[in-house]
């Protein structure tokens, strides 16, 4: 059964125009929580969109780029307003395109709006230095300037936050933006879209267009006219994005997976260190790249936290992600939940115990959506499927050790490094954490999720390209440095 009246069609926005994709397909985009569901149709679009959408853009550039820092930041607080005017109905729509929590998909519009006023005090802050010359006469300083057109590919587990952290700096030094939203979550986008169509951003500065990854998102990266892709998402996807982007000269910027380790030592505060695990770890259906995937604990509070910890799993409340009584909610597709059952069987069959969970959940009207139960296991060795690649799912794997050093190896034995975790009371195992864990994002007595608008975030190795988003990080990726001598 699918429910198709009523449901409304969402266009691209090319040039300050709400416009149909020159293929005249839609795509339905379903509530996970419920697939008959339809929230609402996108647009399945074309090479020849993204090309009139970066003609947009590049005729923009020139008048945005003269505007001064600070009368872009206008528009940004505008924006911010507008989204601030509909926070519930963006944040419902969320929840019922991807499935977090209403709670937690309001709080995540609520960290877009704050992103937005950030930058837009960023406009008013410094983009250069005075330098002293060799020459006593001359005047030497850098000053930036924008990349010119900014293509900015996101992921569908945060759809209101990324692209957010990514087209709020974009513009506010001086890019224009062809924005492609994942497909999963493109309601959500363009309602995004909409607060800056609201807040009168001038025609072309920021323009989406909906579609496949393989031909809008790689039209992205072939496009002669695009300066800069800024991409989060896969490993495999964003490799992909590199190589593209080196090859003609682009600038780009990946962030990419995780596969985020907590160790919890003998002297951790074992209540918070249980419940920051489960926050970290289960949250959003454990799709976020911070999330908590590996937890190493001490061999003497081994069994004590095993248990605490499952005492609270068990009370996990997995329901329609609407509901207030729900704590966890479903998984954001179909393909998603094949590929979290997939990580659990092949946990099982390379020989972890499976402590709690591992079902996809049928019961009642759990059977129209994508839910499955939080999940722990445990005798999971470090060549393990489960404990090397990322699940993107609430699954936790309960690794013993003796020592910290023994964490610290088996922690740092992935070929990622976004974020980690540590519980412990101890100043020496906290600087010895910090200095030797391969991660960008490092917390202590904290969760390994949770990301300040206003700090510089990304990963090591394999989770980034080595740059930095957010904060005042950002000017690094969206302007070039101009070194300038003058001589009058
Ligand atoms: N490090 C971070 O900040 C961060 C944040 C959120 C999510 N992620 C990662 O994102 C992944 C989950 O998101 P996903 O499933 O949407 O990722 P994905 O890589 O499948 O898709 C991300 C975006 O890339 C597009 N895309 C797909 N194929 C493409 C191609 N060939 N060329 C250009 N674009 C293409 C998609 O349509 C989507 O818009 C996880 O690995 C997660 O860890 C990382
Ligand atoms: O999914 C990646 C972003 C994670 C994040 O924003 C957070 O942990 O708060």
């Amino acid at each position: 059964m699918s429910v198709e009246t009523m449901v409304k069609t969402y266009l691209n926005y090319i040039d300050g125009e709400w416009v149909s994709a020159s293929t005249n397909e839609v795509e339905p985009s379903i509530n996970p929580a419920k697939k008959y569901e339809i929230v609402g149709y996108v647009q399945k679009s074309s090479k020849k969109d993204l090309d009139k959408a970066v003609a947009a853009a590049k005729k923009a550039k020139q008048q945005w780029r003269k505007l001064s820092g600070p009368a872009r930041g206008e528009y940004l607080f505008k924006i911010a307003n507008a989204m601030e005017r509909r926070i519930d109905e963006i944040a419902e729509t969320m929840t019922r395109e991807m499935g977090k929590t209403f709670p937690e998909a309001k709080g995540e519009t609520a960290r877009g709006i704050a992103i937005l006023r950030y930058y837009a005090g960023e406009g008013m802050r410094k983009v250069g230095d005075v330098i002293p010359s060799t020459d006593s006469e001359g005047l030497m300083f850098t000053t930036r300037v924008p990349l010119g057109v900014v293509g900015v590919i996101t992921p569908w587990n945060f759809p209101v936050a990324i692209p957010i952290w990514k087209m709020a700096p974009a513009l506010v030094f001086g890019n224009t933006v062809v924005f492609k939203p994942a497909q999963e979550t493109a309601v959500t986008a363009a309602k995004v879209v909409e607060c800056m169509d609201e807040a009168g951003l001038p025609s072309g500065v920021v323009n989406m267009v909906t579609g496949s990854g393989s031909v809008i998102g790689q039209g992205i990266v072939d496009h002669p006219d695009i300066n800069g892709i800024t991409f989060t998402g896969s490993n495999q996807v964003g490799k992909q994005i590199g190589q593209g982007a080196l090859a003609r000269g682009a600038k780009y910027q990946l962030e990419m997976g995780g596969k985020n380790p907590v160790i919890v030592l003998e002297d951790a505060d074992l209540d918070l260190a249980v419940d920051a695990t489960i926050s970290g770890g289960l949250r959003s259906t454990g799709q976020k790249c911070t999330a908590t995937s590996r937890v190493f604990v001490q061999s003497t509070v081994y069994d004590q936290f095993k248990e605490n910890l499952l005492a609270k799993v068990k009370q996990i409340k997995v329901g329609d992600s609407m509901d207030p009584e729900t704590w966890m909610g479903p998984l954001a597709s179909e393909k998603q939940l094949q590929t979290v059952l997939s990580y659990i069987r092949k946990g099982i069959e390379e020989g972890a115990t499976l402590l709690y969970g591992g079902r996809r959940l049928e019961e009642r009207e759990l059977k129209n959506g994508f839910f499955v139960e939080p999940t722990v296991f445990e005798n999971v060795s470090p060549k393990m499927t489960i404990a090397q690649e990322e699940i993107f799912g609430p699954v936790l794997a309960l690794i013993k050790v003796d020592t910290l050093e023994e964490a610290l190896i088996l922690a740092n034995d992935v070929q990622y490094g976004l974020s980690a975790s540590i519980f412990t009371k101890d100043i020496g195992s906290m600087l010895s954490f910090i200095n030797e864990i391969e991660a960008g994002l490092v917390r202590i007595n904290a969760e390994s999720a949770g990301v300040e608008l206003q700090a510089p975030f990304g990963g090591m190795k394999q989770s980034s390209s080595h740059s930095r988003e957010q904060g005042q990080a950002a000017i690094e990726f969206f302007t070039a440095i101009k070194t300038v001598f003058v001589k009058a």
